[in-house]
């Protein structure tokens, strides 16, 4: 069969990486770039995560799934750095990553995006980028300790930011502050962000959140690049047009656990995603296959309005 030459490499490389990788929870990934086991997270008598084991391919984009509250945002701050479970390891390019702080994670090449606070709102885009060099989410950290490690390498990271800019379009918001911009350009700029220590994995949170349908195919069409630049994209949404447009894989998590794993199509086909969605948002009563696919879609269309 001859090849199609119109797939970008990256894409080609994600496929044949994962095209044996078998469709359950927790599967064993042929090259994975994180891998983490019995990582559990309790608030109180609530288990928010309790993931056996889980493998992210690397060059790949894998999107984590699943209905509201089943974990996810949770087990991305854990395995950043910003929240510790009770329990479980991870590692990271062959590296013990559990008990790491968030600027050490990110520096060995692992770093979250962030919903602009309040805090980076008032920053100008430019300070938003110098910021990302940190690895740092802001906040109190911006204040005082900045400059310091700016200190001989602030020309590098102006340079280094001032060329993402431009990659993302947002070199004309430069010296805007950051709370200015539109839904869409917020999420460019906390992905520019990201990219600022040239990371070997990127997790996106919620990147389509209020994106206004005109930004929709470039915000796409940036993080496709991401893995055509040999990056590792990890990106929680619930945008399923988005997840079925750009995912290799798709793991899908419910109550805290991995409940299915594969590639879009199938997952979306599976009942188990559907029931825990429907678990998660519905009364139990019983429908047939076709009505319960229908519904989630449209629940999935729904929840894009809400954000
Ligand atoms: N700091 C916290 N204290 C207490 N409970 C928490 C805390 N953070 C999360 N939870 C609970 O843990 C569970 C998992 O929440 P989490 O936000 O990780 O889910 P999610 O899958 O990201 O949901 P969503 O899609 O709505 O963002 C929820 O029941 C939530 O209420």
């Amino acid at each position: 069969m001859a090849a199609d030459t119109n797939v970008p490499p990256g894409v080609v490389k994600a496929r044949e990486a994962l095209k044996d990788v078998p469709h359950e929870p927790g599967a064993k990934k042929k090259d994975p770039i994180l891998v983490a086991d019995k990582v559990v997270r309790r608030f109180g008598g609530l288990t928010a995560v309790q993931v056996d084991h889980i493998e992210i391919q690397r060059g790949a984009i894998t999107a984590l799934i699943g209905p509201n509250g089943a974990g996810k945002t949770t087990f991305f701050n854990l395995l950043t750095g910003f929240d510790k479970p009770n329990e479980g390891n991870w590692n990271f390019n062959g590296s013990p990553l559990a008990g790491v702080p968030p600027h050490k994670v990110a520096r060995k090449g692992m770093v979250r995006t962030f919903q602009l606070t309040k805090a980076l709102s008032r920053l100008s885009v430019i300070d938003n980028m110098r910021l990302g060099a940190t690895g740092q989410k802001g906040e109190s950290f911006w204040q005082g300790l900045i400059p310091a490690l700016w200190q001989g390498q602030e020309k590098e990271i102006t340079e280094r930011a001032d060329e993402l800019l431009v990659r993302f379009k947002l070199d004309a918001k430069r010296e805007d502050f950051a709370g200015s911009l539109s839904g869409g350009q917020r999420k460019l700029l906390e992905m520019a962000r990201a990219l600022m220590v040239q990371p070997d994995m990127v997790m996106l949170d919620e990147p389509m959140a209020g994106v206004n349908p005109a930004l929709t195919q470039s915000l796409l069409g940036h993080v496709k690049s991401l893995r055509e630049d040999g990056m590792t994209v990890l990106f929680v949404e619930h945008d399923m047009d988005m997840v079925r447009d750009i995912s290799d894989w798709v793991i899908v998590m419910g109550q805290g656990q991995v409940i299915a794993e594969g590639t879009p199509d199938t997952v979306m086909a599976d009942p188990r995603v559907i029931d825990a969605y429907l678990g998660a948002h519905h009364d139990g009563t019983a429908h047939d296959s076709a009505e319960v696919a229908a519904e989630v879609a449209a629940e999935a269309e729904g929840g894009k309005s809400d954000e």
